[in-house]
């Protein structure tokens, strides 16, 4: 009878092309995607700026100059904000290096980073990692808009622009790390981001695994060197009132490769606040107002990371 289902697979939408501009077909017809896809999956592929494969090439390169920095420089970037600061073996993270560079779209930031890490200064390291973030932060701008557009909050989107900020991390999976544990090869528990927006991109290692709304697994692939991932986070989960789904996802690592993503994580400054648009009848209020980066404390303790939906916990009502 042929009635076998098709594994689900992310949806991809296609934002490369130069007419993508609020109110034409092309960005009501991208809305309805991206609405879709962050409700029922909470993320999706991005199509954006395939010409741009070298910067994109180059970041990979650059992380690389940075793992390979002993281990004491690497452990110099510290930082005052939550989760923004190096990160080698932690129970979130057991076999596993990141770090986290600041206000990465600015010229400063990426300096602050790069002159802790070479004194003597890396101008490849600064120069690609300054680029990829600004484009990164292009398309976060264009789907944020899109989110508000999509919920009828137009009115919104300019404050919350001027209120959001941005890290850059840089995550390498050792391949040593495999061979070092008995466990299984999950690298990176099940977790939703704690920001706003999170978009990744990866070597062609693969690993990375989202749950659906619905409950369903998809081992990702991407459809091509060029594509970024798109991840709703439990801030955007909250401000949407539940409308939008933030993706549950970890890292199962099947290769005897090291594996690199680049993630850009938005926080939102100031206090989140459920817009009063997004509440009536068949959506009462879910969320109290709450401040994000107080949120991020919350989730350090440990108590909190053992939650299944810390953001409820934190400010649900
Ligand atoms: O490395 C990956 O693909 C996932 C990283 C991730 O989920 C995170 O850093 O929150
Ligand atoms: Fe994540």
């Amino acid at each position: 009878m042929g009635s076998e289902t098709q594994p689900p697979v992310v949806p991809v939408v296609d934002l490369s092309s130069e007419n993508m501009k609020p109110g034409t077909d092309a960005w009501l017809l991208a809305c309805k995607k991206v609405q879709h896809a962050l409700e029922e999956f909470g993320c999706f592929e991005a199509v954006y700026k395939k010409d741009t494969l070298e910067t994109q090439n180059s970041i990979f390169s650059a992380i690389k100059d940075f793992c390979d920095l002993p281990l004491e420089t690497k452990m110099q970037k510290t930082s005052d904000k939550p989760l923004h600061s190096y990160f080698g073996r932690n129970p979130l993270f057991p076999h596993d290096f990141s770090t986290g560079i600041e206000n990465p779209e600015t010229v400063e930031g990426v300096q602050k980073f790069t002159s802790i890490m070479w004194p003597a200064g890396n101008e490849r390291f600064r120069e690609s990692v300054h680029s990829f973030s600004r484009m990164l932060i292009e398309l976060d701008q264009m789907v944020t808009r899109m989110v508000f557009d999509i919920y009828g909050v137009q009115r919104l989107y300019d404050s919350h622009k001027a209120s959001t900020t941005y890290q850059l991390r840089c995550i390498e999976y050792q391949i040593q790390a495999i061979q070092q544990t008995d466990k299984s090869d999950v690298r990176l528990f099940p977790h939703t981001d704690k920001g706003f927006t999170t978009i990744l991109h990866q070597n062609e290692v693969n690993g990375l695994q989202i749950k659906t709304r619905a409950g369903q697994r998809i081992d990702y692939a991407p459809s091509s060197p060029s594509s970024f991932i798109v991840f709703a986070a439990d801030v955007l989960m909250a401000w949407s009132n539940d409308r939008v789904y933030a993706s549950e996802h970890q890292v199962i690592m099947k290769e005897e490769k090291t594996r690199y993503s680049v993630a850009l994580f938005s926080y939102k400054n100031g206090i989140v606040q459920v817009p009063e648009e997004l509440v009536d009848d068949k959506h009462p209020l879910r969320y109290k107002p709450f401040d994000q980066f107080d949120y991020l404390r919350f989730f350090q303790t440990e108590e909190a990371q053992k939650i299944k939906h810390p953001i409820k916990a934190y400010c649900g009502i």
